[in-house]
């Protein structure tokens, strides 16, 4: 049993999923490995140490095979040319006459200043690279950064002379040539940068074409190999620019017209003229150059206008036939192009301006072409871009430029500061390797800025410009390089910024006073913009407002409106009630009116009769002459005014029970209403009552008595309205009048006003006689049953004063607003009509009157008013 004894169990068990996976050998685990820890916690200090001590070798700049077909040369112009002028100046000058030409020696400090200042964009690293640094007036706009072009076969320095050139790049292609290989040598630069000097040289300094013939005809006699069994032929044409059209090309040795033909690639008609010694092609030479274009420029007082070309044809000699002589032949082609120049420098104009433009434009098309040979060289997966056909000179070159016959170019640059753009664009474009130097570059910030936030951290690496096709090839380093490069360029910089300091702090200033104005100008605007905003929002408010109101109104008047219809419709069901608000309103309207009419009045009223005397008299005669009528001596409108009047006899009652007249009216209304064949009738003859009590029933009543009526009936109207008016007092009054009239009945009320005080002011004295008559006759029982409590109720002063009131009611209004009038007694008369419904005790009978055009309209207004 002992055997199956369980295994004590691990305290921790590791499950391994995957196969454990060999790590590469490094240089910690390569090295000597550290002591074995007492504590196996204890983790090991990281090996910086040793990391930073490892040597990282640089990476080689690359160096052209020889079995390269682009060879790319680099030569760089001297900053100042020293030429016999300047010489000749220079010894003209006596050393010790004192004392000088002031004027003279500040024109020597001015000469010393401009050397000083003038200092090479371009610096020779090594054989095959050069580093190219932008001025500091660029570093700063534009940010510009140091650039490494690299990959030369040879870098020619400032102080070469054109045998170094010869040697280095003109003899191995030579040695091809005279073994029956082509070859083609191209200069290539901006305008004044030393082509034609290198090409042609000068007498004393002959440059690589004079070198290369000497050359020529001089291994031929040095040796009596085959090559001096050749022969050699030379041609020269340029092509140039026809006015900016096209492109034409012209025989610089030809006799006559030297216009060639071009088809495409191919130049037909070209001299070649035999050269036998140096002598011959030399004077050959010259002749050409006499012929070549060339103009004045700002860059170049002898700028080479076209594209110079150059061939040198090795054949066998003696040999005829042709096949056999094509086979043998080498073609040496030097080719002097124009240089590439800009508008600004060269100050060209008009054609010359189009020649620039021509000689830009092949100049570029040469460039891209140069550029595509050298990207397949560097990579031939990528396959090869043909730009040749934009051009008649790229596309007489095809073959080297498509890289199927060996090419050296030589780049000729300039080296001022001024220069700088031109170089790097010319370096850009040809170098066959370009390596960006990441500058540590601050980040221009003004005084402010420096001063709030010292900067203590690293600086930042910034990529300031990198050309797309270029190569960017970033050294890395080690670690500890990295560092001591960092450390190295901080002082740098810093002493960079020192330097600097007096214009960064100007700039930085006019910087700083720039933007604080900006920021004044900025923060008014906002100011404006904010008390404009405060003023909106203010007026907003105002507007919700009043919005608020005018909606509370809308809803008061809506309810008042329903109250209105719920009333109306109710005394439509029953003729007994009355439409007690609309009612109100109207009599409010006129209570008004009437009070206003009778201050206006007190003073010119005459009349001293004892008011409640007159009303006494009325009420008898209105009995008398009521008792006898068969129309009641209605108001206003039919049906309301009795309701009116209703309402009235019941608050009076309430009022005052010592009304003695009250219960006596009472019945006297209630019996005109019981015997009255016509109740509720608008119409209340005056002066026609009578005539009416006598016929009685005249359905149809004739205009004369239509027109009387509406006398009557406005002469109601009024004392109805006064009736109601001493039921409150005069703030009531109006407190009321406002609260229950609609706006459209106190705009009525308002009009009506004013339709009375003008009919007051026409009145005649004996219309006022008959209309009191009328009035008597007219003011039913209803007026005396509401007027006489009133007066006894009420104290004398009160009486005296409601009597001065009381006094203005009898006048005679013109037509216009009794047809008013009658219009709003109608208003009822309508729906009436519209809607027959029984009366009270089936006594009432609708009377409908003709009404004009206008009338009509009115009525809708009204209407539509009062929303009826
Ligand atoms: N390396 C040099 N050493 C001395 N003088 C030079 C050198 N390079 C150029 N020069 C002088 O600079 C002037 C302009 O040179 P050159 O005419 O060769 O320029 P270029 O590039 O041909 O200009 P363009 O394209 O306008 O014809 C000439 O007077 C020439 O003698």
């Amino acid at each position: 049993m002992e055997e199956f004894s369980p295994m004590p169990c691990p305290s921790t068990v590791t499950v391994r999923r995957n196969p454990p996976r060999k790590a590469r050998a490094t240089p910690y685990t390569t090295a000597a490995k550290p002591p074995p820890s007492s504590n196996a916690h204890d983790v090991p200090s990281f090996p910086i140490d040793e990391i930073l001590s490892i040597q990282i070798p640089l990476p080689e700049p690359p160096k052209p095979s020889a079995s390269e077909s682009l060879k790319i040369f680099l030569r760089i112009k001297p900053l100042r040319v020293f030429n016999k002028v300047t010489a000749a100046a220079a010894k003209s000058r006596p050393r010790n006459v004192w004392p000088q030409n002031p004027s003279k020696k500040q024109n020597v400090a001015k000469e010393s200043r401009s050397k000083k200042s003038e200092e090479a964009c371009i610096a020779l690293n090594d054989s095959y690279s050069v580093t190219l640094t932008p001025p500091q007036a660029l570093q700063e706009l534009k940010r510009s950064k140091t650039e490494v072009f690299e990959g030369f076969s040879h870098v020619f320095p400032a102080d070469c002379s054109q045998r170094d050139v010869y040697g280095k790049m003109v003899q191995p292609l030579l040695e091809d040539f005279l073994n029956g290989k082509s070859g083609m040598l191209a200069a290539l630069g901006p305008s004044g940068s030393g082509k034609t000097h290198t090409v042609f040289g000068t007498p004393k300094d002959p440059g690589v074409v004079p070198l290369t013939l000497r050359q020529i005809f001089k291994k031929r006699d040095e040796t009596s190999s085959p090559v001096s069994l050749r022969a050699f032929y030379l041609s020269i044409f340029e092509i140039c620019s026809e006015r900016g059209k096209g492109e034409k090309a012209y025989d610089l040795l030809g006799d006559g017209s030297s216009e060639l033909s071009v088809q495409q690639s191919t130049i037909r008609g070209l001299k070649e003229v035999p050269i036998r010694n140096l002598e011959e092609a030399e004077s050959l030479i010259g002749q050409a150059m006499l012929k070549r274009a060339t103009a004045t420029t700002n860059s170049n007082s002898q700028s080479s206008r076209s594209q110079c070309i150059i061939n040198i044809r090795a054949a066998s000699d003696g040999v005829s036939n042709e096949t056999k002589v094509q086979s043998t032949d080498a073609m040496l082609t030097i080719v002097d192009l124009a240089g590439a120049e800009r508008e600004k420098r060269t100050g060209n104009q008009g054609e010359r301006l189009v020649e620039s433009n021509f000689i830009n434009n092949t100049s570029m098309v040469f460039g891209q072409c140069l550029r595509s040979l050298l990207e397949y060289q560097k990579n031939r997966k990528k396959g090869f871009q043909k730009h040749h056909q934009n051009s008649l000179l790229t596309r007489y070159l095809r073959d080297y430029l498509e890289g199927k016959k060996r090419m050296a170019l030589i780049i000729t640059v300039k080296a001022g500061e001024e220069d700088y753009l031109d170089t790097s664009y010319l370096l850009k474009q040809a170098s066959p390797y370009m390596k960006i130097k990441f500058d540590n570059i601050e980040e221009v910030c003004n005084k402010r800025q420096l001063k709030t936030f010292p900067r203590v951290e690293k600086n930042k690496k910034m990529k300031l410009s990198a050309p797309k096709t270029s190569q960017i090839a970033e050294t890395v380093s080690g670690e500890k390089n990295q560092i001591t490069q960092e450390v190295n360029l901080e002082g740098k910089k810093a002493h960079q910024t020192d330097k600097s300091s007096p214009k960064l702090e100007d700039n930085n200033e006019r910087e700083h006073i720039i933007m604080r104005n900006f920021a004044k100008v900025v923060w008014n605007v906002l100011k404006q913009y904010n008390e404009k905003l405060k003023v909106a929002e203010g007026d907003i408010c105002s507007l919700k407002e009043r919005l608020k109101n005018e909606q509370l109104k809308s809803r008061e008047l809506e309810t008042e409106l329903t109250s209105l219809k719920s009333s109306c419709l109710f005394s439509k069901s029953n003729l007994a009630e009355p439409c007690l608000h609309e009612v109100e309103a109207l009599v409010h309207a006129k209570e008004q009116l009437e009070i206003d009419t009778s201050l206006a009045n007190a003073d010119t009223n005459v009349d001293d009769d004892d008011p409640c005397d007159l009303i006494e008299s009325r009420s008898e005669v209105t009995a008398e002459g009521c008792s006898e009528s068969p129309v009641p001596h209605k108001s206003l409108v039919p049906g309301l005014g009795n309701e009116e009047i209703s309402c009235g006899e019941q608050e009076c009652a309430k009022e005052d029970d010592s009304c003695n007249l009250i219960d006596s009216t009472s019945e006297v209304t209630a019996e005109e209403y019981n015997e009255s064949p016509v109740p509720n009738k608008n119409v209340v003859p005056d002066l026609a009552n009578e005539q009416e009590c006598d016929n009685q029933i005249d359905p149809t009543p004739s205009p004369e008595q239509v027109e009387v009526r509406l006398i009557n009936n406005r002469l109601s109207n009024i004392q109805t309205k006064s009736a109601v008016s001493r039921r409150f007092p005069d703030s009531e009054k109006q407190e009321r009048h406002r609260r229950l009239l609609p706006a459209s009945s106190r705009l009525l009320a308002e009009e009506m006003n004013d339709l009375e005080i003008k009919d007051k002011q026409i009145e005649k004295p004996q219309v006022k006689l008959a209309e009191t008559r009328d009035q008597e006759k007219s003011e039913s029982t209803q007026g005396r049953e509401i007027e006489i409590p009133a007066r006894e109720a009420e104290p004398a002063s009160t009486k005296k004063q409601r009597n001065e009131q009381k006094k203005p009611r009898r006048r005679l209004q013109p037509a216009s607003s009794v047809l008013l009038t009658r219009e709003i007694n109608t208003l009822e008369i309508e729906d009436d009509v519209a809607e027959p419904k029984g009366t009270r005790g089936g006594k009432k009978t609708i009377v409908t009157q003709p009404r004009s055009q206008g009338s009509v309209t009115l009525l809708r207004l009204l209407t539509s008013n009062l929303h009826l």
